[in-house]
């Protein structure tokens, strides 16, 4: 029985590729040193995994930006505006764009790695499209870990999941259509890997957990028979992850490659379908992946050795692999860097990053290959120990919220009145004008901002100093938006390290490591709290800065939260009860929040929601369910104020179409939406479903330095307000504005309120 690790974090123990990257595109090292330390980086990953004792090590598992963008350069899948550049330019260029006095080229559009935090860069394809091979990089890392003595199994992407994830750039073709021309170029790469003496290729195919259409299906039958002959002695291991494969499991079994992988952390029931069904021939190999790749808690090794056990009585020990259950880019490095703090010291006995899961794979492996070593049995015994005190722990329980929950009703879940109702309760207290401008709350977070704030936490300046330097930075740019005229202002979060992860240093329940990184996008990294108990709100979180800011301006200022279901999707989850119970424990203390702040005389709260669409269960069978929790947490962190309190929610990267119902059921007074880039494409759905409440349609893209002109937002308002009802529509960037540097946030919203008021005069001349 082989172990197998299906991918490693590649941002490095202390984010070095991070820091290398920036310093790389600030041109202060160059790319010969930025190449040093990803093969640092690199090295040090597989000496790890090696010590570890793994059979099965990943190379090409590293990327200096994502895999999906890696792959397009395999493939030579490079759309045309990108052609006349080479090299890392190319690649850079394809992730972030590029401005120079010659080249003004836009990236690639960026998403939702299926329901994780992580993005990855969308492939862009037109008809009849060439591909071509460009195996460098593939082979380059093969060599430099066999230089190390490491033979690896290389990770690509496999064809059926590229295209899928993949968007079609022009009209009247499908993207599965270019198959047939792809295949040669995985053929070509198959022989040149076969050359370096490679035994196996993991061919991850994720799209496996999602509903296959007829299309999709004869696609994956199409390329694994073509690779059957085609792959030059090759051992295929196909690996899918994030769920099962459910009704695609058929097809699955029956596709002839040697490894099959399976996720059994996300769903260890179908390991019974598996074992049961008619097509497991005795000759498939099972990878079965019991170590949690997604989340940080120490595996449960009595229930992991009861899956691989079932597995083993079914087709014995040579037909097995243990593994992780998906990569571990979506882990934290290493626990063993963190310092004991008080909140996380009996807490951290319960977990394992990356380092100590690649311990616990090998564990297992011993145990279930029957090792009868007196250490591993210790290690058994103390693995039980540690599981019991875990669910006994007082750490955990906290009685009073789970009444809280228990008592719930649908009137907690209820504003006090209809929309129709509270809108003109709001119109008559608030007295905005048409089209009010307002932003989505967050203003740059400067190199200065983040130095005060490290200064603060390791005590290097006082709790005073930095406060005041918070003080000066939020009057500053309240100053501004008074100046430039918005109508609604924010506090600018400046005392935020994260949206997410400020909140879980206020809550009880939550605790918060100091180098728990995990890959975004790019060179950006979040730090996701663990909830590792019952949630509650010792005391109010937000209210200070929020009625600091509101007393200086005689302009409302909105509160500003982040709800219920982005906390619970952007946080590491206990797993020792239902998401939905964590969920609503969440909701009750962002509610206590809300009302804080209405007490405190804020009277417009915005609670962000950006993550509700990338917490979708991958299956269309399981939306509804989660739908019905999720939409009621939120409803149950906005409904505890007065009709007159205005309650705002925010949303980005999302497509609403498919679950439009379900974002007019949050019933929030006023939604903002990013729009711009699809040139309000997404406002469609809100129009036919003749959504009823307010809406802000995002008018310029913050994720570039770009500054949009007032013509161009005046249009996209033009075309908003042919859409729905001028009276409900908001003016606002697409998203927060943290990323960005303050001269072209200045430029842009100096444009933005210009625009808006334009509008207004021309509608006042219409009347
Ligand atoms: N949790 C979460 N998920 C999300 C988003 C989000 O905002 N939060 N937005 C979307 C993704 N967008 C993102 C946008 C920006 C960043 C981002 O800027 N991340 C920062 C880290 C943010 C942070 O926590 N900063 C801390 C600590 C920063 C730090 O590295 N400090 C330095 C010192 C400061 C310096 O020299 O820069 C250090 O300790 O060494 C702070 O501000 O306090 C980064 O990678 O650089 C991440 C995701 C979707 N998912
Ligand atoms: N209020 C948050 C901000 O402005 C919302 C961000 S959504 C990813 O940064
Ligand atoms: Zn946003």
């Amino acid at each position: 029985m082989k172990s197998i690790v299906l991918g490693y974090p590649r941002i490095g123990k202390k984010r070095e590729l991070k820091k290398a990257t920036e310093a790389y595109w600030k041109k202060n090292i160059t790319e010969n040193q930025l190449q040093e330390t990803a093969k640092e980086i690199k090295k040090a990953n597989w000496l790890e995994q090696q010590h570890a004792g793994i059979d099965l090590i990943s190379s090409n598992d590293f990327s200096l930006y994502d895999q999906m963008l890696d792959m397009c350069i395999t493939l030579g899948s490079i759309p045309k505006r990108f052609q006349d550049l080479i090299g890392l330019k190319q690649y850079f260029a394809m992730a972030r764009g590029l401005q120079t006095d010659k080249v003004d080229v836009t990236a690639m559009e960026m998403t939702k790695w299926f329901d994780t935090n992580y993005h990855y860069i969308v492939p862009e394809f037109t008809t009849g499209q060439a591909f071509s091979l460009n195996p460098e990089k593939i082979i380059k890392e093969i060599r430099e870990a066999k230089s190390l003595g490491i033979e690896t199994k290389p990770v690509i992407i496999g064809p059926i999941t590229f295209l899928l994830l993949g968007k079609e750039k022009v009209e009247g073709f499908h993207r599965l259509d270019l198959l047939p021309s792809l295949l040669p170029i995985y053929k070509k790469l198959f022989n040149q890997i076969a050359a370096e003496g490679v035994e196996y290729v993991q061919v991850d195919e994720p799209v496996f957990a999602q509903d296959l259409e007829n299309k999709a299906q004869s696609a994956f039958k199409k390329a694994y028979s073509y690779f059957a002959n085609n792959r030059n002695g090759i051992k295929l291991i196909l690996a899918n992850y994030f769920d099962c494969y459910g009704d695609n499991l058929n097809l699955a079994l029956d596709l002839p490659v040697e490894v099959l992988h399976l996720d059994l952390v996300r769903c260890n029931l179908q390991l019974d379908d598996i074992l049961a069904h008619p097509l497991l021939d005795g000759q498939k190999i099972l990878s079965l992946g019991v170590v949690d790749g997604r989340n940080i808690w120490k595996n449960d090794y009595e229930k992991s050795l009861r899956l691989i056990e079932k597995a083993k009585r079914k087709v014995g020990k040579a037909n097995l692999w243990v593994g992780t259950s998906c990569s571990l880019l979506h882990s934290p490095v290493a626990l063993s860097l963190e310092k004991a703090n008080e909140q996380l010291d009996e807490v951290k006995q319960w977990l394992a990053f990356s380092e100590e899961k690649l311990s616990e794979v090998v564990t297992l492996q011993k145990l279930a290959n029957e090792d009868t070593d007196e250490s591993l049995l210790e290690e058994l015994k103390e693995n039980q120990r540690i599981h019991k005190l875990r669910r006994s722990s007082k750490l955990i329980h906290n009685a009073s919220v789970k009444e809280r929950v228990k008592n719930l009703t649908e009137q907690d879940a209820q504003r006090l009145s209809t929309f129709q109702e509270r809108q003109i309760i709001q119109r008559r207290e608030l007295n905005l004008p048409l089209f009010p401008t307002t932003t989505i709350g967050s203003f740059p977070q400067t190199q200065e901002v983040r130095v005060q704030r490290r200064k603060f936490k390791k005590n290097e300046i006082s709790s005073q100093a930095y406060d005041a330097f918070l003080m000066k930075e939020t009057e500053k740019a309240i100053n501004f938006q008074e100046e430039i005229g918005l109508d609604v202002l924010v506090h600018g979060e400046f005392e935020r390290n994260d949206m997410v992860e400020y909140f879980g240093e206020s809550l009880e329940g939550f605790a918060f490591t100091q180098f728990g990184w995990v890959q975004s996008y790019g060179t950006r990294c979040v730090k996701p709290p663990i909830i590792f108990g019952d949630v509650s709100r010792p005391e109010p979180m937000t209210v200070k800065w929020s009625s600091i800011a509101q007393s200086l301006s005689k302009k409302y200022v909105k509160g500003m939260l982040t709800g219920p279901v982005t906390i619970l999707q952007w946080s590491f989850v206990r797993n020792d009860q239902p998401r939905a119970v964590t969920c609503n424990q969440i909701a009750l203390a962002i509610r206590d929040e809300v009302c804080d702040l209405e007490k405190a005389g804020i009277k417009i709260i915005q609670i962000d929601e950006p993550a509700i669409r990338e917490g979708l269960p991958l299956r269309k069978d399981d939306w509804a369910n989660y739908l019905q929790w999720a939409i009621k947490a939120f409803r149950i962190s906005a409904s505890g104020v007065a009709d007159a309190t205005q309650i705002h929610t925010h949303m980005c990267y999302s497509e609403f179409n498919d679950i439009i119902d379900d974002i007019a059921g949050m019933d929030a007074d006023v939604i903002t939406i990013e729009t711009s880039r699809s040139k309000m494409e997404l406002l469609q759905a809100f129009v036919d479903f003749k959504y009823p409440n307010e809406i802000g349609p995002g008018v310029y893209d913050i994720h570039s330095p770009r500054v949009p002109t007032v013509q161009e937002m005046e249009n996209l308002l033009l075309t908003a307000s042919e859409l729905l009802p001028i009276e409900n529509l908001w003016v606002n960037p697409d998203c927060g504005l943290k990323t960005r540097d303050w001269p072209e946030t200045k430029a842009a919203l100096e444009n933005m309120v210009r625009a808006a008021k334009s509008l207004r005069q021309k509608q006042l001349l219409k009347v």
